[in-house]
């Protein structure tokens, strides 16, 4: 099933939280709605979900406009950030809720409820936990029960509001990793709002990046890290350095550095920003060309080495990784001048 959003605007008393808001998942497609907190990312799932109302727009199922209709109308599996299961139940009822709930006459016979039941709870490997009550799970088993729940209706579209938000870090990473196995295993339409970079990067077919009830950019993984379209997606997927610049000719000068400005290729002295990743920097002996700058401090433990440094013009901080054999090279402790190049950067128009 497709899903579609289409000019979805949404306000709260006087708050706009959706500003004509398009949005295409395609049939089998994992789409991470990504944005800071308050962006709207709730907001459109749950409009999509039927459990909002837009004030415009429409919403669409294979192309279809479903905006009338509710939750259930719709075939939609919701997951919950915070398990949202009837504590009174044992996880096989939990996991039954949906199918004992329909009209009579599409309710599954019972002993048919029961088999998928033991079938949902095979595939989020529960199946020996049917009589426990949520009280007696872990974090991380009840939201495999919450998703069980969602899938027993067997769902034309999955959402999933930051459903791993409250559990550590080790057990979110492994159920994110199964999530997307039951996915392509099911061939499930997903959007699953996050505002962690790392989760919708590993996860996501496409990430559709928000900010202040917009949509950024849409893209793949590699698009939105490699090639943002605005300063926000730069700043917001991983870290970066931001440098003043002049812009002319396609080119910035950071310093004593030019840096390619492509996209302004007739710039007269227009003031910009130039984004350089911490990987993006090189250091080098402090006689040879580039901007000076005095290593601050110096951590080694991790993949690469961390070097935070202040800018000797300036006195702003920047932040290189390095790969641990460039202190082979380089004298790296703290008050070594070095100076900086780039060997790529991203260059906006400031405002
Ligand atoms: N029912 C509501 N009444 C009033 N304001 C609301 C309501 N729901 C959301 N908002 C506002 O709309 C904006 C977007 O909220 P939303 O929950 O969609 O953001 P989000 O990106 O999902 O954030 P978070 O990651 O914190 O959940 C916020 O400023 C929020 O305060």
């Amino acid at each position: 099933m497709s899903l579609e959003a289409k000019n979805i605007s949404k306000t709260f008393n006087s708050f706009q939280a959706l500003k004509d808001v398009s949005l295409t998942v395609q049939r089998g497609e994992f789409m991470a709605l990504l944005g800071p907190s308050g962006s709207g990312k709730t907001t459109l799932l749950r409009i999509m979900a039927g459990l909002d109302t837009q004030d415009s727009g429409e919403i669409r199922f294979d192309e279809e406009d479903v905006s009338g209709r509710s939750l259930r109308d719709r075939k939609v599996g919701f997951v919950f950030q915070h398990y949202a299961l009837f504590r009174h139940m044992n996880v096989s009822e939990n996991v039954a809720f949906g199918l004992k709930v329909r009209p009579h006459e599409t309710r599954p016979s019972p002993p048919e409820i029961k088999r998928r039941v033991d079938e949902l709870l095979h595939l989020v490997q529960l199946e020996h936990m049917g009589q426990r009550f949520p009280s007696q799970l872990s974090g991380g088993q009840r939201q495999r029960v919450a998703l069980a729940r969602a899938l027993a209706i067997e769902p034309s579209v999955l959402l999933l509001d930051e459903p791993f938000g409250a559990l550590d870090a080790k057990v979110r990473k492994e159920l994110r990793r199964w999530l997307r196995r039951l996915h392509d295993e099911m061939q499930l339409t997903s959007v699953f709002v996050t505002h962690d970079q790392e989760e919708a990067l590993e996860l996501a077919d496409r990430v559709a990046v928000m900010s202040q009830g917009k949509i950024e950019q849409v893209g793949t993984p590699d698009d939105v890290y490699h090639r943002p379209e605005t300063a926000f997606v730069y700043e917001f997927m991983g870290n970066v350095n931001r440098f003043d610049c002049r812009i002319q000719d396609g080119h910035a000068r950071v310093g004593p550095l030019v840096v390619a400005a492509p996209e302004f290729p007739s710039a007269r002295d227009l003031p910009g920003l130039a984004y350089v990743r911490p990987h993006d920097i090189t250091l080098r002996a402090a006689d040879e060309p580039g901007l000076p700058a005095v290593i601050r401090h110096v951590f080694t433990a991790g993949p690469g080495i961390r070097v935070e440094l202040q800018r000797r013009d300036t006195k702003t901080a920047i932040e290189a990784d390095l790969p641990h054999d460039a202190s082979r090279q380089l004298l790296l402790t703290p008050g070594t001048e070095v100076s900086l190049t780039f060997s790529g950067a991203r260059v906006f128009a400031a405002g």
